[in-house]
């Protein structure tokens, strides 16, 4: 697609005036980010050893370089060049209308197994063209969750799907620090140990002397990546080793989670055409001759709604037949062939999204960005019948989580997108709890992002979530909620039984006194404990508190630990208060009776819903859609989320008078020579200086979410009936 083609992006109307388009290069879709590759760091336990990795992945790039030359010339064009914000292709010369590609529904649920026929395992027999017999994408695939070698005998892929539970894979990808950054001097505080895939995060805390000690977090997950990996490596790591099993009727679903400016994009643009090259290729030759076809969907939930991103920005419906299917009603699918073609419908999609300027990143994505490789399949090999889905893979751009204190700065647009966002991530986090707990009802219908995620968690699925991170002392706070909530995450996958849960949840706060020095020593820490962890196959995090060698120990850990509780109480409480499962899981109406009725059998107030939505309709500029609205439990979870930081905040002012007024302390029962004194008393002045302006810092936010909070009781006074 040439740059006229992609400057007919789309942009949404703001306030603020901030939105703009992404630009990325077109390169980028296939490049490393400039980071040189390293060697592949998947460490199944119990797995390949480091040496047979290496040698497998140096096996699988030859035979990838071998065949892509080939593939591309004899990848047939089914979808011609696109023109620029065009919804109708050409086809053999001819102008076509894309909905003669596609059913122009997307039935996201359609995975059931008599949609289609058993396959036969003929097609794996038979060794794909430049494929090792012995090791292909197929051994690829069952070892990708088994933790076991690579060894084609010894698994069964239909074994691996009798479990209804979601089989998930968490990886964490770190950032380099950025140029921003650099220049603020910002410390990276993160470490990573790629042999035993843990990761270290260095909190630094101050003691009430003021002077500073680190906090050590630990974690390990299935793969933690440093800031050197490439794309192409991260790709390998994690998408890779599922394309196989989307040919056999798998869904899989591979999402980016973490703080704005952390490297989501980044990280998520260039995997779905990777991806595609691959799935051409197996169609291409292993599956040759099958009837197995490709298509194409990018959409956006942006604001709540749904958005085809390859369509005009078309806006969708997500609906639920009468049998409980979720169905994207109108979105564009186009069926392709060339490679060429679906970098150009993934750039002319990356170019219409959604984005905006956030306090940590300047084009950061505002919505959750849903891009989707469905395999069909003709029937009885009847091209004139609508081919049936064989299986799928989505990616998952999720918009940037972050925390109010992170929109302070942005106009009243970007903090409702931010709302909007952490809404559904919070939704998010509530299904993944109700998984978490074998709840039967999962509340899925807590956001319309976890509608879409639905079949991602349930059934035979295989999900990949990145969690990304920024490397830099101001985003510890952040990073340390994405690695918890990654953690959260892992603790679903399978083999990770009820008992294992419980006792890794009572090992979660689990802390151990290390002496740490301000100076960022690296290398110690007990990675035998993360390698013990990580052996059991739990992904677990392991917190180690820093204890001091003099001084009022006692108040310190005090402080740090009533922080910790803080951090813990809250979000338990935000778990506690934002439950979907008896307000979503009613008996919903099939969308076939209209919006009205639909409406008007859920057990919220319609009129108390209507109202709300003309609000964000008449003040922030969303369309209203009566398939999506705010309730009044959700902007109280809103409300709650302020309140929680004001409260926080507060707290925080609270803390650092308590250190101004000891050191006064220290102060007058100084018995020292006058002129030691005289030092020590400047000393403590310039503390105070500091201390206070950091204090009229806090208040000035203070003040700032106060008048925020009451913004959010207006709004919710107003919906009182
Ligand atoms: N691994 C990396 N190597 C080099 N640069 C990176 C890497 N990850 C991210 N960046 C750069 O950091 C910036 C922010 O990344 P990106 O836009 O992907 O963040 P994001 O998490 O998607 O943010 P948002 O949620 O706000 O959209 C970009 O300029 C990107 O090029």
């Amino acid at each position: 697609m040439n740059g006229a083609a992609v400057g007919g992006r789309q942009m949404q109307q703001r306030p603020g005036g901030q939105l703009h388009h992404r630009q990325y290069s077109s390169d980028q879709l296939f490049s490393d980010g400039g980071n040189g590759g390293v060697a592949s760091k998947w460490l199944q336990p119990g797995g390949l050893a480091a040496s047979q990795q290496v040698e497998y992945s140096r096996m699988l790039r030859s035979m990838q370089r071998g065949m892509s030359g080939e593939f591309l010339i004899s990848g047939e064009p089914l979808t011609p060049g696109l023109t620029s914000r065009s919804s109708s292709h050409r086809k053999n010369g001819e102008e076509v209308s894309p909905n003669e590609l596609s059913p122009g529904i997307l039935d996201l649920h359609s995975f059931d197994t008599e949609l289609l026929p058993e396959m036969t395992g003929a097609g794996f027999d038979a060794a794909p063209f430049g494929y090792s017999r012995d090791r292909n994408m197929d051994d690829l695939e069952t070892n990708f969750y088994s933790n076991r070698p690579l060894n084609r005998n010894i698994v069964a892929p239909e074994k691996e799907k009798t479990s209804s539970v979601a089989k998930i894979k968490v990886v964490v990808r770190k950032r380099p620090l950025n140029k921003k950054e650099i220049a603020k001097k910002e410390d990276d505080i993160i470490t990573i140990e790629p042999s035993s895939n843990s990761l270290t995060v260095y909190e630094t805390k101050l003691k009430v002397d003021l002077t500073e000690y680190l906090e050590k977090h630990e974690f390990v997950f299935d793969a933690v990546l440093d800031e050197n990996v490439s794309n192409e490596e991260v790709y390998r790591e994690t998408v890779e080793p599922i394309v196989p099993a989307i040919f056999q009727r798998t869904k899989a679903t591979c999402f980016a989670y973490g703080q704005t400016g952390s490297g989501k994009t980044y990280t998520m643009q260039p995997l779905p055409l990777k991806a595609s090259q691959d799935i051409l290729r197996l169609m291409h030759h292993t599956y040759r001759n099958q009837g197995f076809h490709l298509f194409v969907s990018f959409f956006e939930i942006y604001g709540g709604k749904l958005f085809d991103l390859l369509n005009d920005r078309k806006k969708l419906c997500m609906r639920e037949d009468g049998k409980q299917k979720v169905c994207i009603v109108g979105l564009q699918e186009y069926r392709v062939s060339s490679i060429e073609t679906i970098k150009e419908l993934i750039e002319k999609g990356n170019a219409t999204r959604s984005t905006g300027t956030t306090g940590a990143n300047e084009e950061s994505s505002r919505s959750h960005a849903i891009l989707q490789l469905a395999i069909k399949k003709s029937v009885d090999g009847n091209e004139s019948k609508p081919a049936r889905i064989a299986g799928k893979l989505s990616f998952i751009d999720l918009a940037g989580s972050e925390r109010g204190a992170d929109t302070t700065d942005n106009d009243k647009q970007t903090r409702i997108e931010g709302a909007e966002i952490n809404k559904s991530l919070l939704a998010l986090k509530e299904c993944i709890r109700a998984l978490d707990n074998d709840q039967v009802h999962i509340p899925f219908r807590g956001s319309k992002l976890t509608e879409v995620l639905r079949d991602s968690f349930v059934g035979d699925s295989r999900t990949v979530m990145i969690s990304c991170i920024s490397p830099n002392s101001g985003s510890c706070e952040h990073t340390l909620n994405t690695l918890r909530y990654a953690d959260r995450v892992k603790s679903l996958s399978k083999g990770n039984s009820k008992k294992e849960l419980s006792s890794a949840s009572s090992n979660l706060n689990l802390r151990e006194s290390v002496a740490g020095p301000t100076s960022l020593s690296r290398t110690e820490g007990n990675n035998a404990d993360a390698t013990e962890n990580y052996k059991s196959g739990w992904s677990k995090q392991i917190e180690r508190e820093s204890s001091f060698s003099s001084g009022r120990e006692e108040d310190l850990v005090t402080l740090s630990h009533t922080k910790h509780f803080r951090a813990n109480s809250r979000s338990s409480s935000m778990a506690e208060v934002f439950d979907y499962s008896e307000v979503y899981e009613q008996d919903k109406p099939s969308w076939r009776k209209g919006k009205a009725e639909a409406h008007s059998s859920l057990p919220i107030d319609g009129r108390s819903t209507k109202r709300v939505d003309s609000l964000v309709k008449r003040k922030d500029g969303f369309d209203e859609d009566n398939n999506s609205f705010y309730s009044d439990d959700e902007l109280t979870e809103l409300l709650k989320e302020e309140e929680d930081l004001v409260t926080a905040h507060r707290r925080q002012v609270e803390e650092t008078l308590n250190i101004v007024r000891e050191e006064m302390r220290l102060l007058d029962e100084a018995d020292q020579p006058g002129n030691q004194l005289d030092a020590y008393v400047s000393r403590l002045n310039a503390i105070l200086s500091q201390k206070a302006a950091g204090i009229v810092n806090l208040q000035t936010r203070l003040t700032h979410f106060q008048r925020h909070l009451t913004e959010k009781h207006v709004l919710v006074s107003s919906l009182a009936p």
